[in-house]
């Protein structure tokens, strides 16, 4: 559908017109507010290199280290291998060869791109911002549209502070009501990702709306807008609202006294006016929600806690048969058994999904005075988030229960930094990807929400976190 000149307006409309430089067919010419870089974006400065280019806008472009950094310490040395090495050192001779604001393994700031971005106030409402990364969807939840972009279009941007894109359908998803006791921002991305699948939003920029995203905390916006991408999903986006501007006012990089006001008066404008018409409409009631966890090797193959893994032979399409057979035997499970009380190996507390502080805090309000049955690791998101933890006492809630508190960094969500799982393990995880062996070669992962992680840690099972009297 062609955004609609007149008449009510999505927030999407708003913003993408409002960033048209250019129109060839049915492709736009964007102009970017914001480019996040990490270690992965080397392709994309090598050919500008090559080219005899530099970043053609500096002060708009941030890097941060994230899915090499070491999270044992914070030396070149902690990090296992030279290949590992190899990367953070490209890195370092990127953002410095163009003069770039980094956040290296030595700053206070470091710290996994979505979570950085957010929290410095470097991802502001209205932008359109950019990074060579799947996850970028995340930065939405501040009411901008940001996407992640492929190396040739990391290239272009770093050349042009510009993107071409066509034009995306825009999907309104409302979620009326209340949270349920024990069901969290993670619970809700996963349910709305196992009702519409992995490819229910492909083409579409979502729009969270309704009660339950309006009585959301930022952080909680963040979760949910981080996995539209699990949903296919191009972008996923909030309005921005009292709830985002006190969230932003005080962060670094966010604008100050009456450049701030001027700032929110123009943000005011930016939420989708009533009336607004969308491609897709869906609307979920939050009370039939539970807390979710997935048994499959797709982010979609969740779960209720109390539910049961799917029977094979109960699937009509004989693709789908054959899929399931192949994730059951993969994650080493059978047909028909309670999820409840499936014994695990490792817990992975972290990620640019549930590694903020607010998940830390979750956390360790189900971790305090109990024990980890098993390997339990904490990697905040940032080390903002993780001196917030610190002086909050709560690296010590989780130290004294026997977990490992580590430095920042995408850690165990995906390994490249090398702290991966060892073959076999089942690995409760906050993160937003169970794909086949993405914590290890022969891994199984169960997603989860920070507090459905901290009791399996404390029970060494997947166990209902309201059950622990915690809520
Ligand atoms: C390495 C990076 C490009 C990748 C992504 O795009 O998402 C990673 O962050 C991931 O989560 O798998
Ligand atoms: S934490 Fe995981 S999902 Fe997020 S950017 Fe890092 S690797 Fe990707």
């Amino acid at each position: 559908m062609a955004t609609p000149r007149t008449g009510p307006r999505t927030m999407f409309a708003k913003i993408w017109d409002r960033h048209v430089i250019a129109r060839r067919g049915e492709n736009s010419l964007l102009y970017v507010d914001r480019h996040l870089v990490h270690e992965g974006s080397f392709h994309a400065f090598r050919n500008l290199a090559s080219r005899g280019l530099k970043v053609r806008r500096p002060a708009q472009t941030f890097g941060t280290a994230d899915h090499y950094a070491p999270t044992v310490g914070r030396k070149l040395e902690d990090a296992p291998g030279a290949e590992i090495r190899h990367m953070l050192t490209t890195f370092h001779n990127n953002v410095t060869a163009n003069e770039l604001t980094a956040f290296e393994l030595d700053d206070p700031r470091q710290g996994i791109v979505h979570v950085v971005g957010p929290e410095l106030g470097l991802t502001l409402p209205g932008f359109v911002l950019v990074c060579g990364d799947s996850h970028t969807s995340t930065h939405g939840a501040l009411g901008c549209l940001a996407f992640g972009i492929g190396q040739s279009e990391n290239e272009h941007v770093l050349a042009t502070q510009t993107i071409w894109q066509t034009t995306p359908k825009v999907m309104r998803i409302s979620i009326e009501d209340r949270l349920p006791r024990g069901v969290t921002a993670k619970d809700v991305i996963l349910g709305i990702i196992a009702r519409i699948g992995t490819g229910g939003a492909t083409g579409y920029v979502i729009e969270y709306a309704g009660a339950a995203v309006r009585g959301m905390t930022v952080e909680e916006r963040l979760t949910v807008c981080n996995m539209s991408i699990e949903a296919g999903a191009r972008a996923g986006m909030v309005a921005p609202d009292d709830t985002t501007y006190s969230y932003l006012c005080d962060k670094p990089y966010a604008p100050a006294g009456a450049a701030w006001d001027r700032a929110v008066g123009n943000w005011r404008l930016l939420a989708s006016d009533p009336g607004a018409s969308y491609d897709r409409e869906l609307t979920l009631d939050a009370e039939m929600l539970a807390p979710m966890v997935t048994w499959g090797t797709s982010p979609q193959d969740a779960l209720p806690i109390d539910g049961h893994i799917p029977d094979p032979d109960d699937a009509r399409d004989p693709t789908d048969k054959m899929r399931l057979r192949h994730v059951l035997r993969v994650m080493g499970l059978a047909p028909g058994i309670p999820l409840e009380g499936l014994p695990v190996d490792r817990v992975f507390i972290g990620s640019c999904t549930n590694g903020r502080i607010e998940d830390l805090r979750a956390a360790a309000a189900i971790v305090r005075g109990r024990r980890a049955h098993v390997a339990s690791l904490v990697v905040p998101g940032s080390e903002t988030v993780r001196h917030q933890a610190e002086s909050e006492g709560l690296h010590r809630v989780f130290q004294e229960a026997g977990f490992e508190w580590r430095h920042a960094g995408c850690s165990m969500c995906v390994g490249t930094n090398g702290d991966l799982g060892t073959p076999g393990d089942r690995i409760a995880s906050t993160s937003n990807r169970n794909f086949e062996g993405r914590q290890g070669r022969g891994v199984r992962t169960h997603l989860m929400s920070p507090a459905m992680a901290a009791a399996a840690a404390v029970t060494g099972r997947l166990t209902d976190v309201r059950k622990l009297g915690a809520w």
